[in-house]
């Protein structure tokens, strides 16, 4: 779940890489490994910025000031494949054919033989471990295909039509043709959000944003629209030309957006983010209460776990009249511990994030609410220090059901081993985290929480509670390759520089993970901003 923005201004004097960073500060929640612009300007010339890190680590004024042009594109990372090296920041770019820049969100499934195609039969020299530069790659070799001079429209849609039939898995993308436009796509199935914006002027002048989230589009844009599943969107200056390039498939937009990845102040398929969280708070309470009276249980205090958990929380509580406590206090300066990239980060900057109050917990039976329990990380934490702190019951609600399959479409749980509910019934989830009780929501309960707004949406991939994957073609034999690849402690040996195999016996590189690295790729593809 990366966050990918593009920007398209009107007047070809003013420059979009400020309001490009500010749309990426909005997004910062998708990613926080690391991030990027690249712009188009004066004489279709592309500027680049990225590196490992946050938005305001990466960006000041003058990184900003120079990144010139009235188009971009950008990007927050959260690296689901290849390594977190810097090289493999985004947005990626390729010179041939007529210059692309283009950011990913998602994750391809299909890596090893789009990989193989590209050696043997594009003869195009992919140089990091990241599928997005396949993607891209894939993408410049079909419009390359047409063997023009200049391209126009159609060309562009038969491309994206034919990645389509190319590439499996999830892909929200957005793309730049230098001194051309901004191009937005979305793989069949539609697993990864996008949408658009419009900002009219008076005079008739219209600017363009495209990102993961409505909310980048909150200010000055109006009228968001979703891309659909399966459609591409050209934007240039004369204008937004849209078509379904790819044929009919299951739209399953990923549930998990809902549950967690994206902010609760955005709209995602027209579903109000905070509306179905407050819906999943609602359809928690019951399973609560029946859990609760068949075990003769008795709660004092509905305490939250910050940030993402709260408003359910809040809405649970009211559903079953009981006090609602903010016991845990989140230090605003630790980012989401989720998406950090070790188990070791994880742990520690749990404890560094949130701090629990003794006068909401000694003496009392608290219901903890979180959104989900994934590695168990941020439960097993959190209740020794309720207990530690005086609690007499600790009991753990979940707005999501037991997450038991690998996720490979664009969130980083490639491993059955590391999620705490597998293979383990609810006693022994209890047992794993040291919770009295655990209770879950169940699965119908969450698809209706966020169906019931836009009861249009075919179907949800919600693979992580099923292990049934929508795009077909993930099997046991994947999951364990995946699971080879980017297992925990295959990405420790990474970081640590050991040499490992990252893209499936293909080729073998020394991965260090930092911008102070040793080994440095070249700069076609991977600058970082040195300020
Ligand atoms: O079981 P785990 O592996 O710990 O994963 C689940 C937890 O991680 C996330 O919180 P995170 O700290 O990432 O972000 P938040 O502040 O948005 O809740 C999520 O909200 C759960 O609290
Ligand atoms: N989370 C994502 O969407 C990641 C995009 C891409 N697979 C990467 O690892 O960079
Ligand atoms: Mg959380």
């Amino acid at each position: 779940m990366c966050g990918i923005l593009g920007l398209l201004l009107s007047d070809s004097t003013h420059n979009a890489a400020s309001e490009i960073c500010e749309g990426l500060y909005m997004l910062q929640h998708r990613g926080q490994d690391a991030c990027g612009i690249v712009t188009c300007g004066p004489k279709g010339r592309l500027y680049q910025c990225k590196a490992n890190g946050m938005v305001r680590d990466v960006f000041d004024d003058v990184a900003i000031s120079r990144l010139q042009g009235s188009m971009g594109i950008g990007h927050v990372r959260y690296p689901t494949a290849g390594s977190s090296h810097h090289a493999e920041a985004q947005p990626f770019y390729v010179n041939s054919p007529y210059g692309i820049a283009l950011a990913h969100n998602g994750n391809l499934i299909d890596s090893s033989s789009l990989l193989h195609f590209m050696d043997a039969v594009a003869h195009r020299h992919i140089n990091t471990s990241s599928d997005s530069e396949l993607l891209l790659n894939i993408f410049a070799n079909n419009l390359q295909q047409t063997g023009k001079f200049r391209i126009n429209e159609d060309d562009i849609f038969t491309a994206i039509g034919e990645l389509m039939t190319q590439c499996k898995g999830a892909y929200a993308c957005v793309a730049m043709l230098a001194g051309f436009g901004i191009i937005a796509f979305r793989d069949p199935n539609g697993i990864r959000p996008v949408g658009m914006a419009v900002r009219e002027y008076e005079n008739g002048k219209k600017d363009y944003v495209v990102a993961s989230e409505s909310v980048v589009a909150g200010g000055s844009f109006s009228k968001w629209e979703n891309v659909k599943p399966g459609e591409a969107v050209i934007i240039t200056h004369l204008g937004v030309s849209r078509k379904r390039v790819a044929p009919s498939a299951t739209f399953a937009p990923d549930i998990f957006e809902y549950v967690y990845l994206a902010r609760p102040d955005s709209v995602l398929d027209d579903v109000s983010v905070y509306r179905s969280r407050m819906a999943m708070g609602d359809a928690l309470a019951e399973e609560v209460d029946r859990v609760l009276s068949e075990k003769g249980l008795t709660v004092d205090v509905v305490i939250p776990v910050p940030d993402t958990a709260r408003v359910a929380a809040l809405n649970l509580a009211q559903r079953l009249q009981l006090p609602y406590r903010e016991g845990f206090i989140k230090n605003r300066y630790v980012g989401r511990t989720f998406i950090m990239p070790g188990q070791q980060m994880r742990r520690k900057n749990v404890r560094k994030k949130l701090n629990a109050m003794a006068l909401e917990f000694a003496g009392k039976s608290v219901l903890l609410v979180d959104d989900s329990i994934v590695r168990g990380t941020t439960s097993k934490e959190i209740v020794q220090m309720a207990k530690d702190v005086g609690a007499s019951k600790v009991i753990v609600a979940s707005c999501a059901p037991p997450i038991r399959y690998p996720n490979v479409y664009g969130i980083d749980m490639p491993s059955r081993s590391e999620l705490v509910a597998y293979e383990r019934t609810s006693e022994e989830i209890a047992e794993a985290i040291g919770a009295d009780l655990v209770i879950f929501q169940t699965l119908p309960d969450l698809i209706a929480s966020v169906r019931q707004f836009n009861p249009s949406i075919d179907t949800f991939d919600c693979s992580v509670f099923t292990g049934e994957y929508v795009t077909g073609g993930v099997n046991e034999e994947y999951l364990n390759h995946i699971e080879s690849l980017r297992a925990d402690n295959v990405k420790r040996k990474m970081r640590e520089g050991g040499p490992v195999t990252l893209d499936g016996a293909l080729r073998e590189r020394s991965a260090t993970g930092t911008p102070n690295g040793t080994d440095d790729t070249v700069g076609l593809h991977n600058s970082w901003h040195v300020s």
